[in-house]
């Protein structure tokens, strides 16, 4: 069938609410009907939080990542909260996510993608419905846009207004980000700027300074033989959004046909992922991305069917074009030898363009002696050196990272330069669901991973 043909066929097949015909799991029990149909009708008159176009061109961008010719770096809160949409939050995460991106680019001397988990990753798929606090039981904490933190019965229903104040800050967020990226803070020449403001003082920022250093001398030089550098390869950078594609009656509610193009986009964020726990072939979740016309994601742990992703895979990228679907896997350091090969050498005998992404958090998580969520950091670093070497060994292009992070000095996540121990996680642990990578232990990972890249 010809490209415009399928398109046509998947326009017929699909609309941005055929989904509610499938089966859903991790689905919402909204307190009150009457007030969810009103906040999303209310949604879906809100203007769309970021354009076709800009989309379009992180399909491309992905395209070169698919390609070997750039490296994606996708990273940002597990969860984001509401409280946290203030500047001094979103600027600390900015500065690492640059940061960590200028390592990369310089050392691994390739041009990066950068995709934040933010402006939208509001909502979160839970193992269990209910957890055990102070001895009593309440429900699960789904995420800001379903229910608050609190450990208060009443505060854990699930209450569709969240959706709307979810918008609301995420267009906030969004606004920043914006200003940021276009407005002169995220120019080559701040670059030196960029660590002063909380963590000067640890010795992987030192090693960062010395990067920062070698790139102003390259700019002086530029300037010195009197070449442009106001303009604005050295002035902006493209900072893309994406989210869990997990609240479907929200997604639903931003998805818009483009006006230049007559394709349905989710305007949600630029890239959407489908979670572990949602991507079943046939399921509600799988049926709303498959007529998106964004890059989407599919998270894969270590208890997939290949049968299952090679079906997900036709479904969510029927054109089976390179930079329209990235496999996050999320294998776990134990796991990663034994199946990653399986998924690239079935991947390769289909002949899937895919972009291939590690994602070394969700397969590294365990629960400490005295109830903690934890990761270590050595776990993260050694699946990522195994995703490389696979890859080596397959002649196929590891793409990027997906990475939960912070750029806050949090103590969530196990070892780094500080050697953070068990006992230290409860000195400042902010985080209301999975272990986040601090902005020390991002910007180390960078350096390994930029080593990883040149080599
Ligand atoms: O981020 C991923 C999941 O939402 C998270 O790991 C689920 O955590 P839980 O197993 O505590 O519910
Ligand atoms: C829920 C997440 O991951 P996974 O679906 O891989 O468990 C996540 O990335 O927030």
């Amino acid at each position: 069938m010809g490209k415009s043909a399928l398109r046509r066929e998947i326009l017929n097949s699909w609309s941005k609410s055929s989904w509610h015909k499938y089966p859903r799991k991790q689905e919402p029990e909204w307190y009150d009907k009457a007030l969810l149909k009103d906040i999303l009708s209310q949604i879906s008159d809100l203007p769309a939080l970021v354009f076709a176009g800009e989309t379009r061109s992180l399909m491309n961008d992905l395209e070169t990542v698919g390609l070997g010719k750039a490296f994606l770096l996708q990273c940002g809160n597990c969860s984001e909260n509401f409280v946290d949409c203030n500047g001094p939050k979103i600027h600390n995460f900015l500065r690492v996510f640059l940061q960590m991106s200028i390592i990369l680019s310089y050392i691994g001397n390739k041009k990066v993608v950068k995709i934040g988990r933010i402006a939208g990753q509001y909502a979160k798929p839970r193992s269990n419905e209910t957890e055990h606090i102070n001895g009593g039981e309440l429900p699960v904490y789904k995420g800001d846009m379903v229910n608050s933190f609190e450990p208060v019965l009443e505060k854990r229903k699930h209450d569709p207004a969240r959706m709307l104040e979810g918008y609301f800050r995420s267009a906030a967020t969004l606004n920043l980000i914006r200003a940021f990226s276009k407005g002169g803070y995220a120019s080559l020449h701040q670059i030196l700027d960029w660590q002063k403001h909380y963590f000067s003082d640890y010795p992987i920022m030192k090693k960062y300074e010395q990067v920062a250093a070698e790139l102003i001398s390259a700019i002086d030089f530029i300037k010195t033989i009197k070449l442009d550098t106001n303009n604005t390869s050295f002035n902006e950078v493209d900072l893309y959004t994406s989210h869990e594609s997990l609240l479907l009656e929200y997604e639903e509610a931003m998805t818009r046909v483009d006006t230049t193009t007559g394709l349905p986009y989710d305007t949600s964020a630029h890239m959407l992922w489908v979670g572990e726990r949602t991507r079943q072939v046939d399921s509600a979740h799988i049926e709303f991305l498959r007529g998106l016309n964004n890059p989407l994601g599919m998270k894969i742990g270590p208890q997939y069917k290949i049968e299952n992703i090679v079906e997900n895979i036709k479904k969510l990228n029927p054109e089976n074009r390179m930079g329209k679907l990235s496999l996050i896997v999320r294998l776990g350091v134990v796991n990663i030898e034994k199946f990653l090969p399986e998924l690239i050498r079935v991947v390769k005998d289909n002949y899937f363009n895919v972009v291939w992404i590690c994602d070394p958090m969700h397969g590294n998580a365990y629960t400490t002696g005295t109830g903690k969520k934890a990761r270590k950091f050595d776990d993260i670093l050694e699946e990522i050196r195994l995703f490389f070497q696979i890859h080596e060994r397959a002649n196929t292009i590891p793409g990027g990272v997906h990475l939960e992070l912070t750029g806050d000095n949090v103590t969530e996540c196990i070892g780094g330069k500080s050697n953070i121990t068990e006992y230290d996680l409860d000195n400042n642990y902010t985080s209301t669901c999975d272990p986040r990578l601090n902005a020390e232990q991002s910007v180390e990972l960078a350096f390994f991973v930029s080593q990883l890249m040149k080599s």
